[in-house]
């Protein structure tokens, strides 16, 4: 037992040393390895509470429990990216004797990057405690690790085979997108990969930073991240030119974003025969990055147990003391030396089977945290395609989750009227939603042809469809050219959504009489609409009427044995509402033209409420506004057009949206739909070629003007095989983790239904399940 326990063991020294404060300094101008000796401000803290900075045997449990500490730093948590590298025996502050193994630490956060220095053995021994502490600290939400081993003076096996406990890691994996299986690096290829991710995300955080303002600066006179934090561990030389540069960039500027390198090199240890300064010098020539770290660990000693921390700075010139920065101007002479004698402590080291052991018990988990809890996601690449019931949250579309969905919209007091919510696919921090509510009313997608314009008005009715049930939000589908093929198949334009249950009506412009039927169907709904508002909006009225308890018809449930909720009275739109809601809201109905929807009328017991959102989804807008001669509907496209003007100009107020698709310019771009519309989506021109991404691929433009990329999401793909349950086996080769994973094309499952398909019918039962009215067709 060392003197200092048997002196002071037990209780009373496990008390004291909770009471402990700063390390002492060794005795200034004495150093036993040769250091400059300046007096330098106590770098690292010896700080209260040993215990927060547990020890390795302490760290093994709470993976292996896994204990409740795991994870325990959140993002801003005042210990975050805070790493134990060794400890020091010191005086007790009352001066009763000396408190034995205090934890010497160091801040991320503080110190900027962090350069670690000795024999390759005790610096693995040392990387893997202090890897092992931020893992088991941080979840993977908060932190993620990424390995730079790219140097070409250690055999590409030995450095494989040092590092594969890392591999086990949840921290390794790549959450944000980046292209590749683990957040490894062993060579060139994969360095410049991981270091280019890492750019970017600096680049999109000074975009982030500089759009949202000044702020305040944090900790070092950095701006304050408060996660998630990236730690980049750069073992020796990172690589060429290019990937060195960029970490260089990446040790300075990082930790703006969250960014922080810790870099080893591999020295002799600093001792009497190597003084700090050489040693220093030696891990710099190994490593250029480490020459950017703020703070330093030297290993030394005999035997290098111990371990030289020192904050680096200029050496001071002769006018005074510099600032650290100065020194890294190209024009100024003298290079950052760290400031001796700094802290000596006993190091920190755990044994790769200790490390392995730790790694495979974090292996399996994953953080509960609900994802309000969550930090902010970080910006990534867009997919090559998506995959719209993936960015719904539907992956297993089932009544029971849609219904949750819908009773969640019930109890949303700022959507009285209904939810409109569009998903569009995926975006750079997630899906991209839209709502036609309070961003809209009106969307316009244009697109050249093959752009996805189609398929994104598809998932624009699956997704509103998934928000709000079927009495509370209408759908109505146009077809502005007429080339629908018969076999309903997903080429198929909008026919393919009419099995949505809030899909009331479906119009191809290839029929004159029925067109003019439609355009005024639809002036009538308006004008039914604007009656019954009088001079409040839709929002106020619904507000009106869901305080007085006379929106939603209520009706008894189907009876066992009965069709389910297919049906609604006979009379006509307004005939409906004023039989459901009180008809004392209602004026005589304007003359109608509305019919229903052909064998949906069965039984008068549900009544559709008076009022739903109405979206009317528009494809080939262009080829009604100039049909093409010759075009069987073209009589009959000004009178549709004329109708789809008006709910431009008025919908807004009588909850009535326009989703339109349009080929750009053209005589569209004067139309009323095109010039009123508030959300705008442009589609890119499809691209072929195994890098290209999918058809969908766009950017939306907000009310605000703010722009926001995304990849649509496809709805009428078949499911996919991985979303079976089947386990796939791979060779490990962690020399190859990486690597971009192979691209193998999706494999769909045969002839199975469509996603849309699948929606559908979920939509269908749960459509039956919460007995919603159907909403009357137009037609
Ligand atoms: N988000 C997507 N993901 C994957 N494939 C897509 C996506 N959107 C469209 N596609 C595919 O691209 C092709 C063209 O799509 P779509 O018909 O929607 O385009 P469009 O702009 O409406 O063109 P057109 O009017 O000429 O048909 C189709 O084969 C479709 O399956």
């Amino acid at each position: 037992m060392p003197r200092v326990l048997r002196r002071r063991g037990g209780f009373g020294a496990w008390a004291r040393r909770l009471a402990g404060g700063r390390a002492e300094q060794p005795a200034e101008g004495h150093d036993p390895y040769g250091g400059t000796a300046v007096k330098a401000p106590a770098p690292y803290a010896v700080r209260r509470q040993p215990e927060t900075w547990p020890n390795p045997a302490a760290l093994l449990l709470m993976a292996l429990g896994p204990g409740p500490r795991l994870w325990e730093r959140g993002p801003g948590h005042p210990e975050a990216l805070t790493v134990r590298l060794g400890t020091v025996d010191r005086p007790a502050p009352d001066g009763s004797g000396l408190l034995p193994a205090v934890p010497v630490t160091a801040d991320l956060r503080e110190v900027g990057a962090l350069g670690l220095a000795g024999p390759r053995a005790r610096l693995a021994g040392l990387a893997r405690a202090v890897l092992a502490q931020l893992a088991a600290a941080h979840s993977p939400d908060t932190l993620e690790i990424v390995l730079l081993s790219a140097d070409r003076a250690r055999p590409v096996a030995e450095r494989t085979d040092e590092w594969s406990w890392l591999g086990w890691l949840p921290h390794v994996r790549p959450h944000h997108g980046q292209d590749c299986r683990l957040l490894l690096a062993y060579d060139h290829e994969q360095a410049a990969a991981r270091t280019d991710e890492l750019l970017r995300r600096l680049e999109d955080h000074r975009n982030t930073a500089s759009a949202a303002g000044p702020r305040t600066a944090g900790p070092a006179g950095e701006e304050g991240c408060t996660g998630p934090y990236t730690v980049v561990v750069v073992d020796g030389d990172p690589g060429g030119t290019s990937v060195r540069a960029a970490v260089t960039r990446l040790a300075q500027e990082g930790p703006r974003a969250g960014i922080h390198v810790v870099c080893l090199a591999e020295t002799a240890p600093a001792s009497a025969a190597s003084p700090v300064p050489d040693t220093y010098e030696a891990a710099c020539a190994v490593s250029p990055v480490f020459r950017e770290c703020g703070t330093v660990a030297l290993l030394s000693g005999d035997v290098a147990t111990a371990l030289r921390l020192m904050r680096v700075a200029a050496p001071p010139p002769a006018g005074g003391p510099r600032a650290k920065a100065a020194c890294r101007l190209p024009a100024g002479p003298p290079l950052p030396t760290p400031v001796t004698p700094g802290t000596l402590a006993a190091v920190d080291a755990v044994s790769f089977a200790w490390a392995e052991r730790f790694a495979r018990a974090l292996a399996p988990l994953r953080p509960d945290g609900s994802a309000g809890n969550r930090p902010a996601r970080v910006p990534v690449p867009l997919p090559p395609s998506a995959r719209l019931l993936d960015e719904l949250g539907l992956a297993r579309a089932t009544p029971a989750s849609l219904q949750a969905r819908w009773a969640d919209a019930a109890d949303d007091t700022t959507a009285l009227g209904g939810r409109a919510w569009a998903v569009l696919g995926a975006g750079p921090r997630g899906p991209v939603c839209v709502d036609l509510v309070a961003d809209g009313p009106h969307l316009l997608i244009e697109g050249p042809a093959g752009s996805g314009r189609t398929e994104l008005l598809r998932s624009v009715v699956a997704s509103l469809a998934a928000a709000e049930r079927p009495d509370r939000l209408a759908v109505v589908l146009v077809e502005g050219r007429d080339g629908i093929g018969a076999d309903g198949g997903p080429g198929d334009g909008l026919r393919v959504c009419t099995d949505v249950p809030h899909v009331t009506t479906h119009l191809a412009a290839n029929d004159p009489v029925r067109m003019r039927e439609f355009a005024q169907s639809l002036s009538a709904e308006l004008k039914r609409r604007a009656e019954l508002l009088g001079r409040s909006d839709f929002a106020e009225w619904h507000t009106r009427h869901t305080a007085s308890g006379r929106v939603v018809a209520r009706r008894t449930a189907a009876s066992p044995g009965v069709p389910g909720p297919r049906r609604a009275g006979t009379g006509g739109a307004a005939g409906a509402a004023a039989a459901g809601a009180g008809a004392a809201d209602l004026d005589s109905p304007p003359s109608s033209t509305l019919r229903l929807r052909p064998g949906a009328a069965r039984r008068q017991a549900e009544v559709a409420p008076p009022l739903p959102r109405l979206v009317v989804v528009v494809d080939d807008l262009d080829a009604l506004v100039s049909p093409a001669l010759g075009a069987p509907g073209r009589p009959s496209a000004g009178s549709v057009i004329r109708a789809l003007e008006a709910v431009a100009r008025e919908g807004g107020r009588l909850g009535v949206h326009l989703v339109a698709a349009t080929a750009p310019g053209g005589r569209t771009a004067q139309s009323e739909p095109v010039r009123r519309a508030t959300l705008r989506i442009a589609l890119d021109a499809p691209a072929s070629g195994p890098d290209e991404p999918a058809p969908g691929r766009g950017r939306l433009t907000w009310p605000d003007g703010r722009v926001t990329a995304f990849q649509g999401g496809r709805v009428t793909g078949r499911i996919p095989r991985t979303a079976t349950q089947r386990p796939t086996v791979i060779p490990l080769d962690w020399q190859r983790m990486g690597d971009p994973p192979a691209r193998r094309s999706v494999r769909e499952l045969g002839n199975g239904p469509t996603d849309l398909a699948l929606l559908a019918s979920a939509l269908e039962r749960a459509a039956r399940e919460v007995s919603a009215a159907r909403i009357p067709s137009l037609l």
